[in-house]
């Protein structure tokens, strides 16, 4: 139990920078059976629960699966090819893959760039299916310009052929819904109503939506009703405290047990991942605290 204070307290450490070189060679140090070992509190396991790195930038992807462990997160979001080694060394899944689109910008939506996105989903996709992981994320890109059937044209024409591959192996492309609002300005794909129209456009069970709670209350608010109405359109979500993306907890304006509680009711089984970005010190104690508010 001393050991596991030790290590608990050098991982919150290394997150708050303050032992960062000392630190991280004694997290490789850790047996494997002491890593394993049991979470100090127990998860009600209707709620899979990942995590995006970016959000904890100060650690490695290897410190950070070591904190996933720690507090009952299983997934990792936003892995690519060279991250799914460190995933998989630590038992982790990558619940949300990255690594073929271009960027939020330039995507999809504009013809310009479908030569490049067909030829990276085209490599991409059987690569996810052969790691044993199913969602892959792609994007609208910027409105450019471009009116909402334009858009969803446009989305339809690059998207198809690549929703047929993915179909082949199993795979789920997932649409990230954002903000234009604070974050992505001009970013297309911006409200439920967007999305969940290109989904029935493109009618396939292999494409989706990323319903990113955050930014979805920036744009239009009405969480609960729209999980409810359009589950069967979204593969996976985001959390970010609103306003400022920081923890969700009674700092901000919705009511995360709730939002959860919604989405358990439409029998989802993904995961959760939590993408907001710590403002207090300990950014360990805030994942833990977003992992047990999510917890219903
Ligand atoms: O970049 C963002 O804002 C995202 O939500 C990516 O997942």
């Amino acid at each position: 139990m001393a050991f596991n204070q030790n290590r608990r307290s050098a991982i919150r450490n290394i997150v708050a920078g303050t032992a960062a070189i000392t630190a991280s060679g004694m997290l490789t140090s850790f047996k494997k059976e002491e890593i394993k070992e049991k979470l100090s509190y127990k998860l009600k396991g209707n709620i899979n629960h990942s995590v995006s790195p970016w959000c904890y930038s100060e650690l490695t992807l290897d410190q950070l699966c070591e904190v996933c462990k720690e507090i009952g997160i299983t997934g990792v979001d936003l892995c690519g090819p060279k991250d799914w080694p460190i995933l998989q060394k630590h038992g982790l899944y990558s619940s949300m893959c990255n690594g073929a689109e271009i960027n939020l910008t330039d995507a999809f939506g504009d013809k310009q760039f479908h030569a490049t996105l067909q030829k990276n989903y085209t490599e991409m996709i059987p690569l996810v299916e052969k790691n044993g992981y199913k969602n892959l994320i792609c994007f609208s890109g910027s409105r450019r310009g471009k009116d909402n059937e334009t858009g969803w044209n446009n989305c339809v024409e690059g998207l198809k052929p690549l929703v047929a591959l993915a179909e082949k192996h199993n795979v789920v492309l997932c649409m990230e819904l954002l903000n234009s609002k604070v974050d992505h300005k001009d970013y297309q794909c911006n409200s439920v109503e967007w999305g969940v129209e290109l989904a029935k456009r493109i009618g396939s069970e292999n494409f989706k939506l990323l319903f990113d709670i955050y930014h979805m209350q920036i744009m239009e608010g009405d969480i609960v009703r729209n999980v409810t109405d359009y589950h069967q359109y979204i593969a996976h979500y985001h959390t970010g405290g609103i306003p400022g993306r920081h923890e969700i907890d009674d700092t901000q304006e919705l009511h995360y047990p709730a939002v959860m509680r919604a989405i358990v009711a439409t029998g989802y089984k993904g995961y959760v991942g939590q993408e907001f970005v710590p403002k207090n010190t300990d950014k360990i104690a805030s994942l833990k605290a977003a992992i047990q508010i999510c917890d219903v």
